[in-house]
């Protein structure tokens, strides 16, 4: 039996980030594993996983008769509860504990708290019918407003995570060509919720444009401004059903909004509640007084601030000082700038682009550009804009501002400009895993839906060797594919000489997580970025002979070879689908150092699941069927259960250090093995006064006898399935070949029960 002991290298992550307070905090531990989470190598970068956060004692100040919900946090942070008398009674001995604390105590000394011992969060039931305490709003440092419907606890779990740093898409989203956000214009969200699945195909985030929403007064009219808990109700339902990040903007009359102009202390306690609800996003118009600005700035906890600026004079111009002049002002305190003017004539576009580039060259560490001109004649920028780009949807009441676009229509026109040329996409697959994954409807679905031009075809390799993988790789028009099923990094580079040639020899990027997880799942297309992007091909693939499907026979004519400047990336999604399976009802935290099991009949299918337990930093993963790679492995404790006396003694130990997490990749017809390890581990719940249920994922597809799932659920775990991940990967998938982004709850309609 080997136990590799190691530390996690790379040592710790050196981020404070704010309290929401402004305060660098005290306690904060970032100690994450570099080598598994940083930007992937040759400078590829897709995002950063999960960090340690915040590691102050958590506080939840709740309602009358409310109780429960201290439990429901204490659960998702993995961790055991208790009730205090107050915030006085907290000790640093309370650190592993998640303390609730009744509001009419809190009430008492909320404002004397140790800041650098404790965070505390106000949770409100919006279904008491009574808006939360003001005191107790403008106090906490956060505020978790709650409504008990099936969504609720995703939305717990995403707030948790995100204010106390443990997730944050910014980055990977500032990683990615190109994003957009739907700018909703609804006067109330409920009218958006039936279709949001579809208006937010193509989006990165979701605004909630505050100065639109209408809030009805008993006497049959609207408020003049919605009241802050109207909008707080908005915001808790708008995030129960996306999990697309939001952008909470409070847009002034003068800049084509509602929000009148004439208290700016207004905006600021409207943005910083913004804040204390978790938005990810915060627009903060640059005319506000500097003071506010920074004070937003300094206390934007985990969310990031959209500086922006509007012009409706039709007199702005880019190259004036005046221009020159509101960037500089709106860098001060913004992760990134927006500016947004009415032009008169096309022209105006290019001096728009000058200044852009111009700006970049001049301050190369300048927070991201979004620039757009709007009206009719500034449609061609919002078609080259590539940060934050606003796009509408034809389901939306009214467009936001003048000229915006759909996403469709903005890949329209940039496929007519010969900016989005079309590209061949594959889905590979081999005779055993074709039948199980008919996903080429699904992703035609996506392209229409997206208006991309691309062609998506399942094709199919032999079991063996790379030749087939080359063959439709190696086309002029070839746009990327998924491997269904994953293949061994070492198997696509064996005796291909396509492959080892490519970048005059230097072969296909592998990012970080191929390289360590061995398996390729993904293979990604970068165009050269001194290459201007090449027009259609001059012949596509004939006609697929049965719906998206092609034979490498049909190559023959496209078969101009990828060209030189192209770069091959070879990537893996399916961690990624795992890791965010895994943490959809669990906070990121609640796995750090638990012990984990994986089951598997080779560390093929086991690879990607340790790769995201690493991610997680698990303390400690048996393993049942397979040997974990070296490379893998190193850094982290793994146990093989290689006899009864391995099991015996897992079983000895006390349930903190029993399996807290259960990941099968063994097919149907072992599920009574996978069961029984359930039964032998379950029963019994995670840490005393926690009630923590333990995770059984399940990754074999297909029919079986006696379903682990249910066997998990009797046993005390929370159970997931393969269809979980599979949505989750293919969002990222997706993302990758694309560099679109398609929700999962979308994935998850479009492909009806199960996925594909
Ligand atoms: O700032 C912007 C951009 C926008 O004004 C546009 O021009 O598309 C639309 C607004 O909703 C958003 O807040």
């Amino acid at each position: 039996m080997t136990t590799a002991v190691q530390q996690v290298g790379g040592g710790p992550t050196p981020v404070r980030p704010l309290s929401v307070n402004g305060a660098a905090l005290a306690g904060m531990d970032m100690d994450i594993d570099r080598r598994s989470l940083s930007p992937a190598t040759n400078g590829v970068k897709f995002g950063s996983g999960p960090k340690r956060g915040d590691t102050r004692i958590v506080v939840i100040v709740y309602g009358q008769g409310q109780e429960n919900i201290v439990s429901i946090f204490a659960d998702v942070l993995g961790k055991p509860y208790r009730v205090a008398a107050n915030f006085e009674s907290i000790t640093s001995a309370d650190q592993d504990v998640v303390v609730g604390v009744a509001a009419e105590k809190a009430q008492e000394d909320v404002s004397s708290r140790a800041k650098n011992l404790v965070v505390a969060i106000n949770a409100h039931c919006v279904n008491l019918g009574m808006p939360p305490d003001v005191k107790l709003s403008a106090e906490c440092d956060y505020e978790f407003l709650y409504s008990e419907t099936h969504f609720f606890r995703r939305d717990l779990t995403r707030f948790t995570s995100f204010v106390l740093g443990q997730i944050n898409h910014h980055e990977a989203l500032m990683a990615k060509p190109r994003t957009y956000f739907i700018s909703t214009t609804f006067p109330d969200v409920h009218a958006a919720l039936p279709n949001i699945d579809i208006l937010t195909v193509g989006a990165d985030a979701v605004e909630l444009r505050v100065d639109l929403l209408k809030e009805p007064l008993s006497d049959g009219t609207f408020a003049p401004i919605p009241s802050l808990s109207y909008i707080g109700e908005q915001v808790m339902l708008l995030r129960q059903r996306t999990e697309l990040p939001l952008i909470f903007t409070t847009r002034c009359t003068k800049e084509n909004g509602r929000f009148p102009m004439d208290n700016p202390d207004i905006y600021y306690e409207y943005l910083y509640r913004a804040i204390q609800w978790g938005v990810e996003y915060i627009d903060v118009e640059v005319w506000l007084p500097e003071e506010i600005r920074q004070r937003l700035y300094e206390q934007r906890g985990s969310s990031r601030i959209m500086s922006a600026f509007h012009d409706f004079s039709f007199t702005f111009k880019w190259p004036s000082i005046q221009a020159q002049s509101i960037f500089l002002e709106s860098r001060k305190y913004a992760d990134i700038v927006k500016m947004i003017a009415f032009i008169n004539e096309h022209n105006e576009n290019f001096e728009l682009e000058y200044f852009r580039s111009k700006i970049r060259a001049e301050y190369p560490d300048a927070p991201p550009l979004s620039l757009i001109n709007m009206g009719e004649t500034g449609q061609f920028s919002r078609t080259l804009n590539k940060v934050f780009t606003p796009i509408t949807h034809p389901l939306l009441p009214i467009i936001a501002a003048p000229g915006q676009m759909s996403a469709a229509e903005i890949n329209a026109a940039l496929s007519l400009l010969g900016q989005l040329p079309k590209k061949n996409i594959y889905g590979i697959s081999t005779p055993a895993s074709r039948i199980a994954t008919p996903q080429a409807p699904f992703y035609e679905k996506c392209f229409n839906e997206l208006g991309l031009p691309h062609q998506f075809a399942v094709v199919e390799r032999p079991s063996r060797g790379s030749g087939a993988v080359e063959a439709w790789c190696n086309q002029k028009a070839f746009g990327g594919a998924y491997l269904s099923p994953p293949m061994a990094f070492s198997s696509l580079m064996h005796n291909n000489t396509f492959f080892s040639r490519h970048r005059n020899g230097a072969g296909p990027i592998v990012t970080e997580a191929a390289r360590l997880i061995g398996m390729v799942d993904t293979i990604v297309v970068r165009p050269s970025s001194n290459s201007t992007p090449e027009s259609a091909p001059a012949s596509i693939p004939s006609s697929p002979s049965r719906h998206g499907e092609m034979s490498p026979r049909g190559l023959a004519n496209s078969n101009a070879g990828l060209p030189p400047s192209s770069s091959l990336i070879l990537d893996n999604a399916t961690w990624r689908g795992i890791l965010s399976t895994l943490t959809r009802d669990l906070a990121p935290s609640a796995y750090l150092g638990r012990t984990a099991l994986v089951l598997a009949s080779s560390s093929d299918d086991a690879v990607s699941v340790i790769f995201a337990l690493k991610a997680l930093q698990v303390g400690k993963v048996y393993t049942v069927g397979f040997k974990t790679p070296l490379a893998l492995s190193r850094g982290m404790v793994i146990e093989p259960f290689n006899s009864l006396e391995s099991l015996q003694r897992a079983r000895m130990v006390g349930d903190e250090a029993s399996p807290f997490v259960i990941v099968s990749a063994l097919g149907p017809e072992k599920s009574n093995i996978v069961g029984m390890l359930l039964r032998v581990f379950g029963g019994t719940r995670g840490p005393s006064a926690s009630n923590t249920r333990k995770i059984f994922l399940d990754l074999a597809d297909g029919p079986r006898k006696g379903d682990p799932g249910i066997v998990a659920e009797q046993s005390g775990f929370a159970a997931y399935g393969v269809a979980d991940v599979a949505a989750f990967t293919t969002v990222e998938t997706l993302r990758l070949l694309v560099g679109q982004n398609v929700p999962y709850s979308f994935v998850r309609l479009a492909s009806g029960r199960g996925v594909f």
